[in-house]
Order: structure tokens, then sequence, then C-alpha cells
């Protein structure tokens, strides 16, 4: 057993100076186990070698300094004592030559199958109080990252100079609007200062499909109702200032709002911040530190991909 290798089963690890009964033992289970058709047995130690399916070349010796030769004719079904084995190359070998041996050993060919399970698209809202930076983030986020597509909403609102439709909104008359909600097209609206804003579901499959990740902003509102809409198969993402200087600060510097307007918005900012423990995630967007902040949202994204159980979306 000089050659170095060390081989592991679901019970013991065996090190190169396990028996030789139990290596011929574990080596022979391994030769009739097809990867590409069954799944690892459990126990791979407790096969009974006598009673085995015997197939040629699939045994090869330990190395000469070993003293372990497994040989095919401890299968009955082969007649007594044919040497149906090659030696396994030592692991100094060609690395190619070495992995046809290992190969070999074991039976089958090395799967170029991906050993994680496939990731699935996410649908991520974003949400927080006004003058956060849930735009600046977003806007920073699509440019820093692929894959991601930032839905389009529905507004019965008239485009202002500057808007383009498709791009900023889907500009629609009230009645288009209504008649997309009698159609159940929308994930959810609201009305707004007398406006209809929704969320098209059509938009959400159509690039859910392309394998992209939807980002959804809203406001705490809306990511209340949508919690209900999507429960856990959404992941949902409260954004806060470092505090609240720093939300008035960013507010007031701008310059979009009235004073009266400040006002209305810095005191829902104090009552919306109590609806962060409904959320799964808290990203701190502190002043000047925007890139830092993209970053903790991408972490997030590439923790959801790295989830065993990854989140299924049924819209
Ligand atoms: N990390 C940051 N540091 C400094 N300024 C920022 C940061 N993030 C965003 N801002 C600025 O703060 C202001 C508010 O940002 P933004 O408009 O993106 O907020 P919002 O959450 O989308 O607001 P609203 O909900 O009212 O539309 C903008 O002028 C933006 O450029």
């Amino acid at each position: 057993m000089g050659r170095g290798f060390l081989l592991t089963t679901s019970r013991r690890v065996l090190s190169p100076s396990a028996s030789p009964m139990l290596l011929r033992r574990v080596l022979a289970s391994l030769a009739r186990f097809d990867a590409r058709v069954h799944p690892l047995p459990r126990r791979t130690t407790s096969v009974d070698l006598s009673r085995g399916p015997c197939r040629k070349n699939r045994f090869a010796p330990l190395g000469e300094s070993s003293g372990c030769r497994l040989m095919a004719s401890s299968c009955k079904t082969e007649g007594p004592r044919r040497a149906a084995y090659a030696p396994l190359p030592p692991a100094t070998a060609d690395k190619d030559e070495l992995i046809r041996g290992l190969e070999a050993a074991i039976g089958s060919p090395f799967s170029l199958e991906p050993l994680s399970p496939p990731t699935k698209p996410l649908i991520i809202v974003i949400s927080g109080p006004s003058g956060v930076g849930k735009d600046a983030v977003i806007k920073r986020l699509q440019e820093v990252r692929e894959g991601i597509h930032f839905v389009v909403t529905a507004t019965s609102r008239e485009k202002r100079s500057g808007e383009v439709n498709g791009k900023d909104y889907y500009f629609v008359t009230k009645e288009e609007f209504l008649s997309m909600v009698e159609r159940n097209e929308l994930l959810e609206y609201a009305l707004v200062y007398g406006e209809y804003k929704g969320i098209p579901k059509q938009q959400i499959r159509d690039f859910m499909a392309k394998g992209y990740d939807i980002v959804l902003r809203v406001d705490i509102q809306g990511a209340a109702t949508l919690r209900s809409i999507l429960g856990n198969s959404a992941v949902f993402i409260f954004l806060v200032a470092e505090d609240e200087a720093a939300l008035v600060r960013r507010l007031v510097g701008r310059k979009t709002e009235t004073t009266e307007m400040l006002l209305v918005r810095i005191a829902t900012a104090r009552e919306e911040v109590r609806h962060m423990k409904d959320f799964d995630y808290v990203v701190v967007n502190a002043e000047g530190k925007l890139d830092g902040t993209v970053k903790l949202v991408e972490s997030i994204i590439d923790a959801e991909k790295a989830r065993i159980h990854q989140r299924d979306v049924l819209i």
C-alpha cells in the first residue's frame, strides 16, 4: 500500500494502513457500481463479493508493493482465477494515464455533469423609505451585473418629457390598465394619487424563462402586498440609510420635494422602518458607499443561488 491513496465510504475512511481485505471489498463494490445509472449505495462496505455481477477489467490491484491483488476470479460466473485486472498507475504517472487507470478501477468514466443543482431565476424585491437610494442602487446593479431584469411597470399617468415608453414605464390609458386588471395580467397594482401603477406578470415570466433574475422596486406597502402574493418565493430586501439624519440629508440634497413633501416623507420613513422585520435582508446604503451597497445586494443574490433548496416562483 505504498501508493498513497485514500478511499472514503459512507461508514469510514480507508487509509493506506487499512487491511487488504477491507480495501478489496470496497474496490469490488465500486466496480459493481455504474455511476451513470445508479445512485451511490449507502453502505458500500457491506457488499457481498460472491453474489455481484462480474465485469471484465474492472478491478485493478493496488500496486506491486501492496501485496493486495484483486482478482476477477472472486466472481463465480467468470470461472476460477481469471486474471482480469490491470495495474493501477502510480500517483507519479502521467495525469491522463492516472485518470484512465482510476476510471478503470472505479468502473466508469468520470462524469462531466455539474455536481451542483441548476440555479433558478430569482425575484428580488427592493424596497425602503423614500430617498434611501432604491433607484440609484438598482441602476448601478444593472450596470455591474449581467442577467438582471428590472421590471418596467405599467402606469395610467401621462408621460412626462424625457420619459421613454417601455423604458421608464409602459404608458397605457386608464381603460387599458383596467382591462389588464380584468384579464389578471398584473402581479400587483395600486392607485397612487389618482393614477394606476402595476407590475405586468408576462414580462416577469418572459425574462425568467430566459434565465434573468427579476428586480422589482416597490414602496413598503407594495412590498407587503407582494409578500402576501409571492410569500417566500421571492427575496425581499429592505434598504436603509445608516441613520435618519443621513436619510434626511439625501432627501434634501435631491431637491425634488417641497418642504411639506419632505416632512411627509420623513414622517412616513419613521413609520416604514418598523416594517423591516417583514423582509428577508436589510442592506445599509451608507453615504458615498453606493458601490458597497450594490456589492452586498450582489452577495445576497449569490448566496440565494447557492441555496440547496432554491425558491420556486409560481406566478
Ligand atoms: N449611497 C449614497 N450616497 C450618497 N447619495 C446617494 C446614495 N444613494 C443614493 N444617493 C442619492 O440619494 C438621492 C435619492 O436616491 P434615489 O432617488 O435613488 O432614492 P429612492 O429610494 O429611489 O427614492 P424615491 O423612493 O423617493 O424615488 C439621489 O440623489 C441619489 O443620487
